[in-house]
């Protein structure tokens, strides 16, 4: 498989590729024209936040399968577009949150201090010590915007400098506020009142861009202090420049714009402002971790695992997917039963999770039972990242039901599959670590342990059936690993599961169909 990696990342995560015998081309300086041109090429794709991964993008990129992103904000990446074609996309949120955090504060002391403009002029070989007065920190006010990773890093942090912080962010519980020492506001108006300093760190959505513009400067402090390390256009740019020339806002500290690269900004014409170009991630340990995780990530995904990181799929720690590892395939197997036993289009999907199952997070294992079900008859790419969208788009209504009390099993899952005119029942559970069984197929109770070749069929409840399916098998030389046959209540027929060795041949399938008392003969491939 071929991966592009289109941006700068650190060696390290290149020699990861590489060790798991992917080809891997690393071209940093091609044209816009020319990615086009070879995405097609590739299976993976990995970058940083210039490249743009939009539609345009998508419909050249035929065969592409994952994009890593090389580190956190994905603001660059077109997610529903990723989402429809099945295509993963896995980022890095841990891997460089302390860098930005640290130079977050590196450009909050640099403003407050003139430290740009000092070193500007002595280099320039003046030693003038005039109109460079700063601020303090200690016993000032840091108003935090966005309480996630960096956000709360950098309060802590500030606490140390002797500062009070308070933080807005409607989307974190209390107990968040609590735990980094924060004061929690209200209201953004209230956070803009109180600061003397103001430092973002939102995701770029289109709730945050802009959100600190001309109505917040109007009623923030006069002589604040800002500092935007997270996204251009967060503190908007015009309504900025403005501030600072009528002397509302003091100082500004900017790693981030709208556009990049970018040189003309009217920011750079501040002498109160200090920019970066979009340096809050450049360290050595953060690209480091962002290009040794990015690889891992897209390894994973391109082996079709399921990535902790994947930012299209339920956030899932690793622990959390080690331990239903064993369940997802089980989804999945049950799944992927259906549509080989029955042709009925599917109006419902009802998966019933009990016993220990039922207390973990199950959303992922609903998307394997999911994708098992449509990739059995879908031309398309179906994976964990689109196989809710492909039950929506199909009209399949999902419902996820949890059971606590423990039954028969210690763990269950049941999948109850409506059509218009009938309920098709499935069950498995898992026997130890990973040990799978398939425990019911339609009422017909069994304890198969699922293989990658199966029969299945109907038989008259009389004597004789078992054999001449056995013999038939036999003339086709296919062995038979495994065998059982269930009853249902006195019912007249049962179903009979075998586990093969080998594909059975359509031909030998229509001889085993002819049988007398024998019917519905199925051959399932998992
Ligand atoms: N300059 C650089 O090189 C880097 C920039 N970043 C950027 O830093 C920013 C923060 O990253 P993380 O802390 O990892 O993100 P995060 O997802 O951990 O935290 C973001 C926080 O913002 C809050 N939030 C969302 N909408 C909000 C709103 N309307 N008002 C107030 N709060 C809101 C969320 O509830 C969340 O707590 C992102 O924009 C990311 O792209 C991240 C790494 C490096
Ligand atoms: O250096 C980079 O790739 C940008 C880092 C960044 O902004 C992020 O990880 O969100």
């Amino acid at each position: 498989m071929k991966v592009l990696v289109a941006e700068k990342i650190a060696q390290q995560g290149i020699d990861v590729l590489i060790a798991e015998n992917l080809q891997v081309d690393v071209k940093m300086d091609l044209s816009r024209e020319e990615l086009l041109n070879v995405i097609e090429e590739y299976d993976a794709i990995i970058v940083r936040s210039v490249t743009k991964v939009n539609e345009e993008f998508y419909k050249r990129a035929k065969n592409l399968r994952v994009v890593g992103r090389a580190g956190n904000g994905v603001d660059n990446i077109d997610m529903e577009g990723a989402t429809k074609r099945g295509i993963i996309v896995v980022n890095t949120p841990e891997a460089n949150t302390v860098s930005a955090a640290e130079h977050t504060i590196g450009l909050l002391l640099s403003s407050i201090r003139n430290i740009a403009q000092a070193n500007n002029r002595i280099k320039s070989r003046v030693w003038d010590r005039s109109n460079l007065k700063g601020v303090e920190l200690q016993g000032k006010t840091l108003g935090v915007v966005g309480l996630g990773r960096i956000g709360s890093l950098v309060a802590v942090r500030m606490q140390s400098f002797g500062m009070k912080v308070i933080a807005y962010d409607p989307y974190i519980t209390d107990a968040r506020f609590k735990k980094f020492g924060v004061e929690k506001k209200e209201k953004l108006e209230d956070l803009v009142q109180e600061s003397d300093f103001i430092t973002v760190h939102t995701p770029k959505t289109d709730e945050t861009f802009g959100m600190i513009g001309d109505e917040e400067f109007k009623v923030a402090k006069k002589g604040v202090r800002v500092v935007n390390c997270a996204r251009g256009g967060i503190i908007n740019e015009e309504a900025l420049v403005k501030a600072i020339k009528e002397g509302i806002v003091a100082s500004a500290g900017i790693d981030v714009l709208v556009n990049e690269p970018n040189t003309t900004s009217p920011l750079l014409d501040l002498d109160n402002v200090v920019l970066t170009p979009h340096l809050g991630a450049d360290t050595e340990e953060a690209q480091y971790n962002v290009g040794v995780t990015v690889a891992h990530e897209v390894v994973s995904a391109l082996e079709g695992d399921m990535v902790p990181n994947a930012v299209n799929l339920p956030t899932l720690h690793k622990n959390e997917l080690d331990a239903i590892k064993a369940y997802l395939r089980l989804g999945e197997t049950l799944g992927k039963l259906y549509h080989q036993l029955e042709k009925d289009p599917v109006e419902k999907v009802e998966i019933v999770y009990s016993g220990e199952i039922a207390n973990m997070e199950t959303t992922t294992v609903t998307l394997g039972v999911l994708k098992g079900l449509f990739e059995t008859i879908l031309k398309e790419r179906v994976n964990y990242v689109n196989a809710s969208l492909i039950a929506k788009n199909r009209g399949v209504d999902v419902v996820e039901s949890k059971e606590t009390s423990e039954g028969k099993y210690l763990n269950l899952i049941q999948v109850k599959i409506s059509s218009k005119y009938k309920t098709f029942t499935l069950a498995g559970t898992v026997f130890g670590k990973d040990d799978l069984r398939i425990v019911e197929v339609n009422g017909y109770e069994f304890d198969v342990a699922p293989s990658p070749c199966m029969l299945v069929a109907m038989n008259l409840d009389k004597p004789g059936m078992i054999g001449q399916i056995g013999t038939l098998l036999g003339v086709s030389k296919i062995n038979i690993a495994t065998m059982q046959v269930s009853r249902k209540n006195g019912a007249e027929w049962a179903m009979m599961f075998l586990t093969v060795d080998s594909e059975v041949s359509k031909e030998s399938l229509k001889l085993i169909g002819g049988l007398e008392g024998i019917s519905n003969v199925q051959f399932i491939r998992l």
